[in-house]
């Protein structure tokens, strides 16, 4: 199958009824099983026959020669030059990772184990700042600096009993300012988190947060902690050597939770449950390398997604965790997919000749399901939604709210795929409505159904699941990319927005004319200049 079939495929099958395809053995036929996660894919409008096609595909992209050049270190980031080894940070079992002819695992466990030692002493108070024991923590960083351990530490809620952390990215003042505020700098810690220590936002944050401390504490630089792959410029910080952990450039920013930058979740959880959730990366990295294609989990997430998006041509996916505490799960899965494969050209430097990545969004239900819901069941696009929910929840007394959860997630599901027919609907308002009337008030209840979904069941949000749930969509994203030949480990489309943010800021201080601007710019330029100075 190559992309024209799997776009004729499509097209033939769209208006065919998912229903019907129910046969007694679909319903585990069509989901993956791996370790304690179950992906069920069974509401999808893909057939055994499309599902070979698509598995085709991804042999034809030599799926796994590409994740095991991955796995070994090769240089597979080939714009940056680069090798794609976040999987190392998790490779806790010290299996030989080797880059360049160097085994890169000794320095990766020993960073761990110093910030290991770090947060231990955070938490245990034998690292203290000017007042005494550390009771705030504030995590300065962007992008890939801060979503994947604000994403964590929310998410693991349950297990924190460290000090309590804060996350500033924006470049607006008004986060940091929020943030500092009610904060006592003699018993705050402040982690400047950036891979390349050079950027815009979280260097501003940070010589704002530098200031603050300093009102108060004698030596500010010592209640500073630095994660970063450029030690040269953390030194020039004065941050002191004990407290800075590097990593190399083989980890990209979205990928790097599971190293230093992961610091302010390990503080916050401790290190034993930091290591769980390593573990459970880990095992998905088993996984992703030894299941079977059809019991391969990221691999058949992957199929279905390039199905619904490059196949049927659904622009957007809605990712949709039942799980309060996953609440930034969608924003973090933003970055990592959007930022890996939205790209328009493949790595020969031709054309996609079908579209990349999907818009990714969604809230947790089931908050969504009252704001935006309408859309998914009603509008005229067909939006896939990935549910997600856990079987137990970490409040056994509230379980009786843990089942009406679970049910709405089962629920929406199964709203999406059943509909409701017009005689359906008609049915429901005989005796209130009659003749037109009945028709046009039925009209507006139908729900026409056969909307895709896929649902992950866990058992409880642990720090172990948590690993497995971002590992599987870190290879989810990889096999997608592979699939469409791209490389997903770049990101020059952040570029020239930050070029053009440098170049306005004199503009906009009055110090630069703004006359090589095109003339909406120039008119906004003034009118924030006139209604500022
Ligand atoms: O960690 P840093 O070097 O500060 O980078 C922070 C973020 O900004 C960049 O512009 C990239 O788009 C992200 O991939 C990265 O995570």
């Amino acid at each position: 199958m190559n992309w024209t079939d799997l776009q004729k495929t499509a097209a033939a099958v769209a208006d065919r009824p998912i229903l019907d395809l129910f046969d007694a053995e679909r319903a585990e036929s069509f989901s993956v099983e791996a370790g304690d996660l179950l992906f069920d894919y069974s509401k999808t409008n893909l057939d055994a026959e499309t599902r070979q096609g698509l598995l085709d595909m991804a042999e034809a992209a030599d799926w796994t020669g590409r994740r095991d050049a991955m796995f070994d270190g090769a240089p597979i980031n080939e714009t940056e030059g680069r090798a794609v080894l976040h999987t190392a940070l998790r490779n806790l079992d010290a299996r030989p990772v080797t880059v360049d002819g160097t085994d890169v695992m000794p320095e990766v466990l020993g960073t761990l184990g110093r910030m290991e030692g770090f947060a231990q002493a955070v938490r245990e108070g034998d690292y203290t700042g000017q007042g005494g024991r550390i009771t705030d923590v504030v995590n300065i960083g962007i992008g890939g600096s801060d979503l994947g351990p604000a994403m964590a530490v929310q998410a693991l809620s349950p297990y924190q009993d460290g000090p309590r952390c804060h996350f500033v990215s924006n470049v607006d003042g008004a986060q940091i300012a929020d943030t500092l505020r009610g904060l006592d700098p003699e018993t705050t810690l402040v982690i400047v988190a950036s891979k390349t220590f050079t950027t815009i936002e979280t260097m501003t944050n940070a010589a704002t947060a530098k200031a603050w401390m300093g009102e108060q504490v004698r030596d500010p630089a010592g209640q500073f902690a630095a994660l970063s792959s450029a030690l040269d410029k953390t030194n020039q910080w004065g941050i002191d050597e004990s407290r800075v952990f590097g990593f190399a450039d083989w980890v990209g920013g979205r990928y790097s939770v599971w190293g230093p930058i992961g610091l302010s979740l390990m503080i916050a959880v401790g290190p034993e449950a930091f290591r769980a959730f390593l573990s459970g990366g880990q095992a998905m990295d088993t996984h992703f390398r030894s299941a079977e294609p059809l019991d391969n989990m990221p691999l058949m997430l992957a199929l279905v997604g390039i199905w619904h998006n490059q196949g049927c041509g659904h622009a957007t996916r809605a990712v949709l965790p039942y799980e309060q505490r996953l609440a930034r799960l969608p924003a973090y899965l933003q970055q990592l997919e959007m930022e890996s494969n939205g790209k328009r050209v493949a790595m020969d430097g031709q054309e996609l000749p079908v579209d990349s990545g999907p818009v990714v969004w969604g809230e947790p239900g089931t908050n969504g399901q009252h704001a935006f819901y309408q859309l998914i069941h009603q509008g005229t696009r067909v939006v896939p939604c990935e549910f997600m929910v856990g079987a137990e929840s970490h409040e056994p007394d509230l379980a009786h709210q843990h089942r009406l959860l679970v049910a709405n997630a089962l629920a929406q599901a199964e709203a999406l795929l059943r509909g409701r027919s017009l005689d359906e609907a008609r049915a429901l308002l005989e005796g209130k409505f009659e003749g037109e009337e009945l028709e046009r008030q039925a009209r507006h209840r139908v729900f026409p159904g056969n909307r895709p979904s896929t649902m992950l069941v866990y058992p409880q949000l642990t720090p172990f699941v948590l690993g497995q749930i971002v590992a599987l969509y870190e290879h989810r994203v990889f096999v997608e990319g592979a699939l469409l030949g791209l490389n997903s480990f770049d990101q020059w489309g952040v570029e020239l927005g930050k070029e053009l943010a440098k170049a306005l800021e004199p503009v906009l201080a009055g110090e630069v004319s703004a006359e090589d601007k095109d003339a909406s710019t120039r008119r906004l330029v003034d009118h924030v200049r006139a209604r500022r100075d």
